[in-house]
């Protein structure tokens, strides 16, 4: 499975909800939509699935030879924005449906079902209706319901909505069981914490267009993010001259003369080092790279753009 999306815009009546976005996705990708709320991550998702067209540019979905303009039914396993499962039934009920509507035998789907039931903890809670769990464990309901037909793509708006960080984690393992059974996944989600751990490719979406785009790695490099520094004198500094340095943001002492600097944006670290050797020997010197919501937070304001992690 492969996807090529190109230049894709989407308007809905005055609000131009993306504009001009391409990227692509590999088979066996985790691939992650970031942004804020209203950035066009659901847009995005909606035109994949084929429930809307994009006004311009082009989808192309290849899977075994073949091509399609958005992702076929069979091959698609989809959490969307707005769950929908029946919340008089049982677990069990709505999981065998959705699995059976999908063409599953019903000795499949009970295998398939068992085993993601018993990764998140609810094989004793099969036959409680929907509405008796909780936000987080009918959270959980979905993502399997979205997997058991085994699709070739996964794609799940927000996967980690609603769940404490022990579920946050458990939903990391689920979205890392599945691409080791070779799908590719497609999430868009606003913690960045878990993005980091897991996705191969990202993209950073602000207004509907892209801010950022790449591995973790290739984003730290195009990002402006708070660019820190560990630094160790060989002799007595102060917290005062190091705050008359014009090179730093802040400094903040650590052990016997150790600090964390920040540098001021667009200070190079040869200038910085200039400064900081003028005041005396140094010991030692560790750039310190930015972590994804860091360098979240930097492109949003780089963007003046409203921020909502
Ligand atoms: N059906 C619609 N009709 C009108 N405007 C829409 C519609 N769907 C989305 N929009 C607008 O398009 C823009 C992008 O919305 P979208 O839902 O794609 O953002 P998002 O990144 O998924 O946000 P969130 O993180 O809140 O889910 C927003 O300004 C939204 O109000």
């Amino acid at each position: 499975m492969q996807l090529i999306v190109t230049a894709i815009s989407k308007a809905y009546a005055s609000v131009q909800a993306v504009k001009q976005v391409s990227f692509q996705i590999d088979s066996g990708e985790i691939f992650a939509l970031l942004g804020p709320n209203g950035a066009g991550k659901s847009s995005i998702i909606r035109m994949l699935v084929g429930m809307t067209k994009p006004d311009s540019g082009s989808i192309m979905i290849s899977y075994q030879d073949q091509q399609f303009d958005h992702v076929p039914r069979r091959l698609l396993g989809y959490l969307p924005e707005d769950r929908g499962l029946y919340p008089d039934k049982s677990i069990e009920k709505n999981l065998l449906y959705l699995a059976q509507l999908h063409g599953l035998s019903k000795s499949v789907a009970l295998q398939e079902m068992d085993y993601w039931l018993g990764e998140f903890e609810l094989l004793e809670r099969r036959h409680d209706e929907l509405k008796q769990l909780s936000k987080g464990n009918q959270q959980k309901v979905q993502l399997i319901a979205a997997v058991l037909h085994k699709p070739a793509l996964v794609i799940l708006d927000e996967p980690f909505s609603g769940l404490d960080p022990i579920n946050q984690e458990k939903v990391v393992l689920f979205l890392q069981q599945l691409k080791q059974r070779g799908m590719t996944v497609i999430l868009s989600a606003h913690q960045m914490a878990m993005v980091e751990k897991l996705a191969d490719h990202m993209l950073l979406m602000a207004q509907g267009q892209v801010v950022l785009a790449g591995t973790l790695q290739q984003i730290q490099q195009q990002g402006q993010g708070p660019r820190e520094m560990k630094v160790g004198f060989n002799s007595a500094v102060s917290l005062e001259q190091l705050q008359q340095l014009p090179a730093l943001l802040l400094a903040q002492p650590l052990q016997a003369n150790h600090y964390m600097l920040t540098l001021v944006n667009d200070v190079g670290v040869s200038e910085c080092l200039k400064q900081l050797l003028a005041l005396a020997e140094l010991t030692q010197v560790e750039m310190q790279t930015a972590d994804l919501h860091q360098l979240y937070l930097a492109a949003m304001t780089k963007h003046n753009l409203q921020v909502t992690v």
